[in-house]
């Protein structure tokens, strides 16, 4: 059996049990899921700062996962805030859901776009795009222009507007297959591809089973070169412990 460690960047609880509901939902039968966040930290991640304080709380779940002996660990934030940190840190793969849902995008249509949630994340999803190497397969960027924690409030809004870019973008954009922007888009993307006829797709189911074909293929992070475990030296005060023993 698999464990598989889902960490959501921010601290709303409610977030994190979202994804993990939509982690668990497509995980296969031997597939434990265990959803984690950082206990302190920002309530949402929606800029660079943001991205900076998360990739603290995101190595101290890395390597506390790592010690548990988990078999991969998801980044459950669009911007895959701390990724090659984290994979310095990890033995086992690490996933972030920009990256795993832009992945999945590629194999299914030539071109998509992709749904966030503040305008100024759309530059994160650009960095991310030209990091990864997809400038060329991304059509379009949207944002319903509404703040991450607007997907918790239980008024639907945001989902609504996630519906109608959704739309739009299958529309206007050219693109055969969308990418939700968000982690708390996760439990949209089955009803939304039924509803538009194409796929619509979130980088927390992507990541889990990118994860288990990593495991199912024997393959984990590789530790030459850049990725390696990180040079020994006594980090002090709250990084203490992020020593590597
Ligand atoms: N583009 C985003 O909405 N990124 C995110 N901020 C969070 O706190 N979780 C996300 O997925």
């Amino acid at each position: 059996p698999l464990c598989i460690q889902l960490i959501n960047p921010n601290t709303s609880l409610a977030m994190t049990e979202v994804m993990a509901a939509t982690a668990r939902q497509v995980a296969a039968p031997g597939t434990a899921i265990l959803a984690v966040c950082p206990s302190e930290g920002a309530p949402s991640i929606e800029g660079h700062f943001d991205e900076a304080i998360a990739a603290i709380g995101v190595l101290q779940q890395v390597k506390a996962g790592r010690d548990a002996g988990v078999d991969g660990h998801i980044i459950a934030c669009f911007g895959d805030p701390g990724l090659l940190a984290a994979r310095e840190l990890a033995r086992a793969p690490v996933v972030g859901i920009a990256e795993a849902a832009m992945h999945i995008a590629t194999l299914l249509a030539t071109r998509f776009s992709i749904v966030t949630t503040l305008p100024r994340t759309l530059t994160i999803a650009r960095h991310l795009l030209h990091q990864y190497g997809f400038e060329r397969h991304c059509a379009a960027l949207h944002a319903i222009d509404l703040p991450v924690l607007s997907l918790e409030d239980g008024s639907g809004l945001a989902q609504q507007k996630v519906r109608e870019q959704c739309i739009a973008a299958k529309k206007f954009d050219g693109s055969g297959a969308i990418v939700l922007g968000c982690g708390g888009m996760a439990d949209l993307a089955q009803e939304l591809t039924l509803e538009l006829g194409i796929p619509v797709i979130d980088g927390v189911s992507a990541a889990v089973k990118m994860i288990e074909s990593l495991a199912a293929l024997r393959l984990t992070t590789s530790k030459h070169g850049d990725l390696d475990y990180p040079l020994i030296k006594p980090l002090s005060g709250r990084f203490e412990n992020l020593n590597m023993r």
